[in-house]
């Protein structure tokens, strides 16, 4: 009989790995998988509660907020903060960081930034939806911790990861030493170890992107998309496209399957709309660690410079091959890119 091994077992077995460890980290994740089972059960039975629909409120990307953001936003703030492992959060739906400026978590030695509801056009429809999160160890060592501690580059995130409320339920993260999954048993309701050490495959017949927008594309996302069109039994082409809305999704099944993922530039988004510091560095880190690649179109995710907490980034990421092939298009600069 195979051993179960639950995402409290395997964090402190993993513990060793840190000869600096003292718990405090396994101790954060512990409660951030502990808020996905409160936002898990609700997401479950969301049409029974009244959790659907739009909050009323906009957030500082000037979305609607969706009640389950909100929700959301508030179960990971409260199992952050009754931790004491994190001194702040970064969030999505907040425009400013939260201090957790209890007695125990002023001190404590980590940032969290989380999308905390990913693909909240999903909410509604019953399609999966997910939550990102990324942790940082604070830089500022002495007075209270700022916004400096947040906006550090992506190379320098200790952990990061994912929880996507599909068919299953999953939570998918990295320390920097691999992926592991582990998959919801809602009757022990505890994580367990499903998918041990998750490898991208290095290329794949998968491309994800929002054809809808392809008349506000650069030139050459026009023509990579072309490329991804065209017959070719030689290269197994042309690609599926496949297109579910909610990058954790996107992400998990090109994670799983080998792909692309392509949230560019375009006409009305020149800086593209997905957020570095909670969507497109934690994402790209976790592929990273599986053998993927993450970039602008030409510059490592990781190393881009954070100049705003709720900073746009165009994304190219998933299986290595696929990705250079993408960016062989001449995606060049960003801000540069006439659409
Ligand atoms: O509808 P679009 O423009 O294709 O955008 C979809 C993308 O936006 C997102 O929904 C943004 O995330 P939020 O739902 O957290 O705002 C991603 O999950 C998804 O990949």
């Amino acid at each position: 009989m195979t051993r179960v091994i639950t995402l409290g077992q395997f964090i402190i077995e993993k513990q060793a790995d840190f000869p600096y460890a003292k718990g405090e980290l396994s101790r954060l994740l512990r409660d951030i998988g502990i808020a996905a089972k409160i936002v898990n059960r609700e997401v479950n039975k969301a049409g029974l509660m009244d959790i659907l629909g739009k909050a009323g409120s906009t957030n500082i990307q000037g979305e609607q907020q969706q009640k389950l953001d909100l929700y959301a936003d508030q179960q990971f703030i409260a199992a952050l903060k009754s931790g004491g492992e994190c001194c702040i959060v970064a969030s999505e739906e907040n425009e400013h960081i939260i201090r957790l400026d209890t007695d125990v978590s002023k001190n404590a030695k980590y940032i969290v930034a989380i999308d905390p509801l990913d693909g909240s056009s999903n909410i509604d429809v019953n399609v999966p939806v997910g939550t990102i999160f990324s942790i940082y160890r604070r830089k500022s060592n002495e007075g209270s911790p700022g916004l400096k501690d947040v906006m550090q580059k992506g190379t320098e995130q200790v952990a990061a990861g994912y929880i996507i409320y599909g068919s299953s339920t999953m939570l998918v993260y990295t320390t920097g030493r691999g992926v592991n999954g582990f998959t919801l048993d809602p009757s022990i309701g505890e994580f367990c170890l499903s998918h041990p050490n998750m490898q991208i495959p290095e290329t794949g017949t998968i491309y994800s992107i929002n054809e809808g927008n392809y008349v506000h594309f650069p030139q050459s996302v026009k023509d990579y998309i072309k490329y991804c069109q065209v017959e070719d039994t030689q290269t197994n082409r042309p690609y599926a496209s496949r297109y579910i809305g909610s990058m954790v999704a996107d992400l998990h099944r090109n994670l799983i399957k080998g792909g692309i993922f392509i949230y560019p530039v375009t006409s009305r988004a020149p800086s593209g709309k997905l957020r570095l510091v909670y969507e497109c560095n934690p994402m790209a880190f976790l592929i990273e660690q599986a053998g993927g690649r993450a970039t602008n179109g030409h510059q490592r995710i990781l190393e881009l410079d954070i100049h705003e907490l709720h900073q746009r980034s165009p994304i190219f990421i998933g299986s290595k091959n696929m990705v250079e092939k993408a960016e062989s298009f001449n995606l060049i600069q960003p801000e540069l890119q006439s659409c």
